[in-house]
């Protein structure tokens, strides 16, 4: 059964590939699984029908027969428990891969999203340019730890993995800042992962949504 994904109608970034369901996009098609998509308004994202599929009202959810999804990490992690491409058969590996994906939701996530918060929402406060800094720190932290545990490896851990996936994705959002440009591995890794097919051919699917080429 094919399954369904929401995306929104348009979304701000003007179809860049920054919203959480290119993240779903890459990994259906990583492993070459045909999907549609329901576009949502930012008003239908908090209204009954959606609410009931994503307590949050966001998206990307993700729904195949019976079954609704919601999470964009779990919705990856179920494509790639099913179907070959995401995840390594061997067990230890396997696991690695699912840790790494852990380890970019939950630890390199974090501080780039207090950096969008900061952008976004606290410009006008009055401690915002004493706060940035700060915020811009703790990502470099990460960053230099990730970066040092990447070293001049192709991917985290062997071959490219859905946790590869996620933190090339989370990397992604710091566009336009300037501070993935201060690790050239991470830089290099980052451009590994858009020179994919599959990557190719999630953003091409998102930006047409957006330029009005895509009838979905
Ligand atoms: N943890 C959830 C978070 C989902 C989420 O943040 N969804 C966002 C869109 S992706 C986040 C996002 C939004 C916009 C851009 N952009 O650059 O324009 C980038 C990323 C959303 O629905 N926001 C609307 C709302 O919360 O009401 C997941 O990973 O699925």
């Amino acid at each position: 059964m094919t399954p369904t994904i929401t995306a929104f109608e348009r979304s701000p970034d003007r179809g860049r590939g920054l919203a959480r369901d290119m993240r779903v996009r890459w990994a259906l098609e990583e492993v070459g699984l045909p999907y549609k998509v329901r576009l949502v308004s930012f008003k239908a994202m908090k209204e009954p029908a959606h609410l009931a599929l994503h307590p949050f009202g966001q998206i990307p959810t993700y729904e195949e027969g019976d079954l609704a999804l919601f999470e964009s990490g779990a919705i990856v992690f179920y494509i790639a428990e099913r179907h070959a491409g995401l995840l390594p058969d061997e067990a230890n590996a396997r696991a690695r891969a699912i840790s790494w994906m852990f380890a970019a939701l939950n630890t390199v996530e974090p501080p780039i999203l207090e950096r969008q918060t900061a952008v976004l929402l606290e410009r006008d406060e009055t401690w915002h340019e004493q706060r940035l800094p700060m915020v811009d720190d703790r990502i470099r932290d990460r960053l230099g730890e990730l970066s040092g545990r990447l070293g001049d490896a192709d991917w985290l851990d062997g071959a490219f993995s859905a946790g590869d996936l996620m933190m090339v994705h989370v990397l992604l959002r710091l566009s336009g800042s300037g501070i993935l440009d201060e690790y050239p591995n991470l830089s290099a890794y980052v451009a590994r992962g858009e020179a994919r097919p599959a990557y190719k051919r999630a953003f091409a699917a998102q930006l047409a949504i957006f330029t009005g080429k895509s009838p979905t």
